[in-house]
This record gives C-alpha cells, sequence and structure tokens, in this order.
C-alpha cells in the first residue's frame, strides 16, 4: 500500500527528530522552514519559535552577513562541509557549532532554498580546553613525563634567583624555558633581556653586554647601555653561552662572583643586581675538556641545570604540537584548517625533527599559509619531507595485536627502544601503535 503526502512527511519528520544533529531548512528567501529537535535543544528556541523567522534572527552567528553558508550553497550549488562557527543560543551563550549545507531543488532541479545540518561542538571544545590546559605551562606544551618534571621544578628554581644553565638541541624550546623562569620569578615585573653569544665579533659582543663609553673602539660614537644595565633588577638570558669567546668568559666569570663589571673603556666598576639564565645546545663539559670553555665559568652558571629533552625523544608530544601549531596559525593567518590528510599525519607523527619545535612550527607554518581547504594536503609539505620521510612501511597486517604488543615489551622489560628495533619500526611509530591499544 503506497503512503500518503502526510504519512511521509510524519515519517521524516520521525526520523529527523531522532538524529543527534540540528536539521533545518529555509526558503529561498532564507526563513526558516523546518527545524528538528536537536536544532531546538542546541539553539534554546523551539520549532514553533523558529518556523517562518528569517535564520539570521535564529543563529546569530558571527558569520550569518558575511559568510552565511546556506547562502553559499545556493549560490554555488555546492555543499559546504564542517565549517566551525560559534552562535548565540536564546540565552545569548556562545555554543561552538560544525555545519554544513546544500542547496534544496525541486523536481526541476531548481533552486528553492537550503538545508543546514549542524553538530554542537561545546563538549569537545570543552574536552580539548581541559587537554590543552592539563599539558600547557607558560606557552610551554608537553605531556612528556621529563619535560612534566621540569615543569614542576620551574617555580621552585625560578623563586630561587640562582644562576640557571639550560642544555638542549636547537629549536628544543629554551628561551621559552628562560621566559617562564623570568616571569615566575620575583623579577617577573621587570626586563628579561636576551643577549645571543654567537651573534656579534668579539668586541661589539662585549659592548653589548657590559656597555661602552664613548669613543672605546672605532665607530662607537656615543655612550651604550649594555644589556646587563637594561637588565638591571631583572633577568639576563645570555643564549649561545658556548660560543662566548674566552676573552668575555672571563669578564662574565667576574660579574657572576662579584656582581661587578666594567663598561668598555670604563674607568670604574658597575654593579650589577641581574639574574643570569644561560642556554646551549652545546656540551660546555667537553668544552672545558677540549679547552674552550672555563671550568670555573661553567661551575658557576651549572649550579642547577636544566636539560631539555629533544623532540625525537618525546614523540608524543608531536599530537600536541601540531594542535597547537594549528591553532596558532589559524588565528595568526585567518584560516579554517580542521586537521591533516591521513597520510600527512602519519608523516609528521614519524618525521624525526631535527630541528626540533621550532621545525615542526615552520613546516606546520608554511603549510597553514599554503593551505586553501580544511585540510592540510602532502603537496603542502616540503618536498624534503615527503622524500626523506622515515615514515614507516611495515604492512598493518604485520602488526602484531594488542597482547602480543604487551607481551613483547615485557620480554623487553619495558625497554621500548629494544622492542622498536625488533619490530622494525621506528620509536615514534611504537609509541602510536601502544597507543592505539591504551598502553602508554
Ligand atoms: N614545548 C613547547 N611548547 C610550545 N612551543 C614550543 C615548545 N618548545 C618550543 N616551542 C616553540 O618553538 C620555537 C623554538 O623555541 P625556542 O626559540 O625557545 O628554542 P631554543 O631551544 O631557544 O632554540 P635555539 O637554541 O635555536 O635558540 C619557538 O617558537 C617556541 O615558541
Amino acid at each position: 500500500m503506497n503512503s500518503t503526502p502526510h504519512q511521509t512527511l510524519e515519517h521524516l519528520t520521525t526520523i529527523l527528530d531522532s538524529v543527534a544533529d540540528g536539521v533545518f531548512t529555509v526558503d529561498s528567501s532564507m526563513h526558516i522552514t523546518w527545524f528538528n529537535r536537536s536544532a531546538e535543544q542546541i539553539t534554546g528556541f523551539t520549532q514553533q519559535e523558529a518556523l517562518g523567522r528569517p535564520c539570521c534572527e535564529i543563529f546569530r552567528s558571527s558569520i550569518c552577513f558575511s559568510a552565511c553558508p546556506v547562502r553559499e550553497a545556493m549560490a554555488s550549488g555546492h555543499s559546504v562541509e564542517n565549517r566551525e562557527i560559534d552562535i548565540l543560543n536564546r540565552d545569548n551563550r556562545e555554543i561552538p557549532i560544525s555545519v554544513s549545507a546544500s542547496v534544496l531543488l525541486d523536481a526541476d532541479g531548481q533552486p528553492t532554498g537550503g538545508v543546514e545540518t549542524f553538530r554542537d561542538l561545546s563538549r569537545l571544545r570543552a574536552l580539548q580546553q581541559e587537554v590543552s590546559d592539563k599539558y600547557t605551562f607558560h606557552d610551554l606544551v608537553s605531556r612528556n613525563p621529563a619535560m612534566r618534571k621540569l615543569f614542576d621544578i620551574l617555580p621552585d628554581v625560578a623563586a630561587s634567583d640562582v644562576t640557571t644553565l639550560l642544555q638542549g638541541d636547537s629549536g628544543t624550546g629554551k628561551e621559552l624555558f628562560a621566559r617562564a623562569l623570568h616571569d615566575l620569578s620575583p623579577r617577573g615585573n621587570k626586563p628579561l633581556i636576551t643577549v645571543n653569544c654567537g651573534a656579534l665579533p668579539e668586541q661589539l659582543l662585549e659592548a653589548e653586554i657590559f656597555g661602552a663609553r664613548k669613543g672605546a673602539y672605532t665607530g662607537s660614537v656615543e655612550d651604550r647601555p649594555g644589556r646587563l644595565a637594561q637588565a638591571e633588577g631583572g633577568t639576563l638570558f645570555l643564549d649561545e653561552i658556548g660560543d662566548l669567546p674566552l676573552s668575555l668568559q672571563v669578564k662574565l666569570l667576574r660579574v657572576l662572583e662579584n656582581r661587578e663589571y666594567q663598561p668598555l673603556g670604563a674607568k670604574g666598576a658597575r654593579r650589577a643586581d641581574v639574574r643570569f639564565i644561560a642556554a646551549t645546545h652545546r656540551h660546555l663539559d667537553k668544552m672545558v675538556t677540549a679547552g674552550t670553555f672555563r671550568q670555573d665559568l661553567f661551575f658557576r652558571l651549572n649550579v642547577v641545570q636544566l636539560t631539555i629533552p629533544a623532540l625525537r625523544d618525546r614523540p608524543e608530544d608531536i599530537p600536541l604540537l601540531l594542535d597547537m601549531a594549528l591553532d596558532r596559525f589559524n588565528m595568526q593567518y585567518g584560516k579554517n584548517i580542521r586537521g591533516f590528510e591521513p597520510e600527512v599525519l602519519n608523516l609528521l607523527l614519524d618525521h624525526p625533527y631535527p630541528g626540533n619545535v621550532r621545525e615542526l612550527l615552520n613546516i606546520i607554518e608554511r603549510a597553514a599559509i599554503l593551505c586553501r581547504s580544511e585540510q592540510i594536503t602532502l603537496d603542502l609539505l616540503p618536498t624534503s619531507l615527503t622524500l626523506h620521510s622515515t615514515v614507516n612501511h611495515r604492512p598493518t597486517n604485520n602488526r602484531p595485536d594488542s597482547d602480543q604488543l604487551k607481551g613483547m615489551l615485557a620480554r623487553h622489560a619495558g625497554n621500548r627502544t629494544a622492542l622498536a628495533r625488533e619490530l622494525g619500526i621506528n620509536r615514534t611509530t611504537l609509541w602510536r601503535w601502544l597507543k592505539d591499544c591504551d598502553f602508554h
């Protein structure tokens, strides 16, 4: 028996009312003609209130008049998918939603209006926020145990005013650590001044750090305050301390020991009330043995040493950093990139990042600038990455199941490097496999 149009409509209403997504339709003048139960729940407006009203009065989103997805779908004839926007609900509360929109056609293929489906992202956003708050410490993102230990001791180290040496490969975040140490210290409201000890020739570097009287060296036409003077009351961050020439190492030692220094060409000594933080990617102890770094200075600097692990040793941070990078560059470049193609994500998760976090950020920044869709695709990655990737090509059907993996790990007494070697995969891939079976 054929159903009547009335029965069909009732059937359709029942179906649409049972879906978790909000669904509404509009006619060609953007007035609401259909509004399902989830749409009522998400927006707070009842169907009665919504029907017949212009949809911008019910949705009140930031893009209603500039980039309405329904209008866009009606104008182009193409669907708009998963665009993330904020709407104001009936109580004027901002609700993040993901919307998709399509054009509605009549039997002759003529547009008669549009349909929009939308999903409430509040819970997802709250969870994301929770995760990001949990793993963020003064702009530093990490879930790696060694890094978390550093975050734990940072407030005490900061409070102590003690000279601190930050050791770690280039791009691991030494400067961010220095900033966190300064901000958390009692000197936090005074200046944090940075000197890059590898950036200048010896004499200029001396003037840069200690200052110089007019005429102290060729081209110095007026008195010049050094970075030490600028940092008075605050913190001096000596970046790339391993590059400091031996002659300046003596001068720096004097400041560290007596809090006194002499600007270039000046007669008397000046006093410095400054906290020192130094950073290097070099192994200063080896330089001491080689005679290129003074042992006494090394001891003075090394009162507290914080060693920041390379990114390849904390693969669990890569997904967090990728998320952070997307948020940062979406905001910076006004983009709406939601994620990565699966192949791209695999590549990014498996890349060894010799340039550490800086390299990761550079890769994502470049891709974000070039990206014209909502996903980062393979063509947006630098070819050096796609050509020389260490992505593991082990067929997935050779992948052990969760119990096998746990058994193998136990056999290696928890040594992941040894297990990765046995499996012929790199540590990042192993980390992902273990994560897939909830084994961290
Ligand atoms: N854990 C982290 N969380 C978030 N951002 C990070 C983290 N580590 C580093 N970054 C970012 O990576 C970039 C490089 O970090 P930073 O300049 O602090 O590294 P560095 O170790 O001082 O490098 P270099 O030795 O080359 O001076 C910066 O943009 C920084 O904000």
